[in-house]
């Protein structure tokens, strides 16, 4: 049985990464803290999450893991960004002149709430799952524009927050801070459906 499940790491440079843990495991997948660049030859697939972009993308250079990372998405494997997470994910950040990984196909707006709307919650429909999931906004990031590529999956007053483009997941919330765990289980399927090689879905 354990030997069936899927293996996904949560980059463990800073932020919300227990939380993550958990849902991945509610969601039956096998889960754990990714702090070194080796470790990202186990798995199967990888989250990166919510925290603060900039701290984020510095650690990352710092440990090596903007290299390592590009290679894990260029072999197909899932990677799931959320808030800081997409960001970093994003090849383009506005008022920035360089991107993070610079993997996905979209730009990118930090902060994008303003003041007053710092942080909330709320129930989001997301395409692909049945009932609204709940969704925890915090400082979070918008999806401005996205490539031919990318598809839209939550609109949220009219704005882009969960998207994909192929092994590309991002959510502009933290679905890791509610016992809702149905987004970890969309990603967990993107990487089943790498691993066994099925492309479509
Ligand atoms: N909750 C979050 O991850 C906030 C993201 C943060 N505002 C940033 O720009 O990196």
């Amino acid at each position: 049985m354990t030997e069936n499940k899927l293996k996904i790491g949560v980059l463990a440079l800073q932020g919300a990464v227990s939380e993550h843990i958990r849902s991945l495991e509610q969601a039956g997948a096998e889960s754990f803290a990714v702090k070194k660049t080796e470790q990202l030859d186990e798995l199967d697939g990888l989250v990166i999450p919510g925290g603060e972009s900039t701290t984020i993308g510095r650690l990352m250079r710092q440990y090596g893991f903007i290299e390592r990372i590009r290679e894990f998405s260029e072999a197909g494997r899932p990677i799931f960004g959320t808030c800081a997470g997409l960001i970093v994910l994003a090849k383009d950040i506005e008022g920035q002149e360089e991107p993070h990984l610079g993997l996905m196909d979209m730009k990118v707006a930090r902060n994008a709430f303003g003041r007053q709307r710092e942080s909330f919650e709320t129930d989001l429909p997301v395409k692909g799952i049945e009932e609204p999931i709940r969704a925890v906004f915090i400082r979070a990031p918008l999806i401005r524009e996205i490539g031919a590529d990318v598809e839209v999956l939550a609109v949220y007053n009219g704005e882009m927050v969960t998207a994909r483009e192929g092994h590309l997941l991002v959510s502009s919330f933290h679905p890791e801070l509610t016992d809702d765990y149905r987004l970890h289980e969309y990603f967990t399927h993107m990487v089943r459906q790498s691993k066994t090689g099925e492309s479509k879905g």
